[in-house]
């Protein structure tokens, strides 16, 4: 496929160098127009998180140059661009992670179903905006306790494991793990696969019954069957929770992405659907970094 009317551009300048003017790639990324993990059309997407000209810096130095976008559930949201770009530092702003590096500092404004999330407590507001790591990181427990540890931290007394049980199997089956290990729920947590694991700690966010679920890098961790599986999953979780996924994987934002933010130092290039972005984006330096030609 040919992008629309691809122009010349300035290559974009890599740290100490002078920007170069080259030809423009011609061509749309390869696997444009390959299968995807989305089957059927994305269910009918809501407003849950507002961000609002949010800059975030640390000491000095901007990591997130007054970004603004909508977060919906009923669509998966990737996160792109070179390292570096304020990914991470975007997503860990949005349930107020940020906040814990002592040297960083943030303007402007996020909103969580119309609530300024700086008006949250952050522990509620880490129940409802969740997040899954690169590493897996099951608690050294079991896998049953594993789920409970949330819905016993929620609940105002302390609840038997009777009365936990058909929400940690809800949260276990929400994940796609509950048939692999519903025979054995005492089975230490950190005996499972590595994808498994991811699965639990997905779970593990689910079971809070959040209304956003932001995974950094989940798969990266992951071989390429495990990647399928997460893949598959985080497809069906957008129906229920609004999805925020940062990879540096084009080929699985294109996979799975519904819509697409392209950031370059810290600014927020582009967003659209993953379709235009990956097709026929059009930000110069998005075409650039779409088909390979920096990052
Ligand atoms: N705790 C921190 N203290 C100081 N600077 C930081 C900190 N975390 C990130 N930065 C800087 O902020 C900028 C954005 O980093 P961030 O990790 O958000 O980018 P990223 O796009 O997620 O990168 P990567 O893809 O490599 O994970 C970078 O210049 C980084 O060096």
């Amino acid at each position: 496929m040919r992008f629309a009317t691809p122009p010349p551009v300035r290559r974009l300048p890599l740290a100490g160098e002078e920007a170069v003017t080259v030809a423009a790639p011609a061509e749309a990324p390869s696997f444009v127009g390959a299968p995807r993990r989305r089957v059927g059309p994305a269910p009918l997407a809501v407003d849950r998180m507002h961000v609002e000209q949010l800059s975030v810096a640390y000491g000095r130095k901007l990591a997130v140059d007054a970004v603004s976008m909508p977060i919906r559930q009923g669509e998966v949201l990737a996160l792109i661009g070179p390292s570096g770009c304020g990914k991470t530092t975007l997503l860990r702003s949005l349930n107020r992670l940020t906040e814990l590096t002592k040297t960083a500092s943030m303007k402007g404004r996020i909103a969580l179903d119309g609530t300024d999330i700086a008006t949250l407590e952050p522990t509620a507001l880490r129940r409802r905006v969740t997040m899954v790591f690169q590493q897996p990181n099951p608690f050294p427990m079991s896998v049953f306790d594993n789920v409970a540890y949330v819905l016993r931290e929620q609940a105002s007394r302390r609840p038997r494991k009777r009365e936990l049980r058909s929400a940690v199997q809800s949260a276990l089956e929400r994940a796609g793990l509950w048939e692999e290990v519903a025979g054995d729920l005492s089975h230490p947590a950190l005996r499972l696969s590595g994808g498994q694991q991811q699965r639990l700690c997905i779970a593990r966010a689910l079971a809070a019954d959040p209304e956003v679920l932001l995974l950094d890098e989940p798969c990266s961790a992951l071989d390429p069957q495990s990647t399928q599986v997460i893949e598959e999953l985080i497809v069906t979780l957008r129906e229920q929770v609004a999805v925020v996924i940062v990879t540096h994987n084009l080929q699985q934002a294109y996979r799975i992405a519904d819509y697409v933010a392209f950031m370059y130092l810290g600014e927020l290039v582009e967003y659209g659907p993953a379709d235009q972005v990956f097709g026929a984006p059009r930000q110069v330096r998005t075409q650039e970094y779409v088909s390979g030609g920096f990052g």
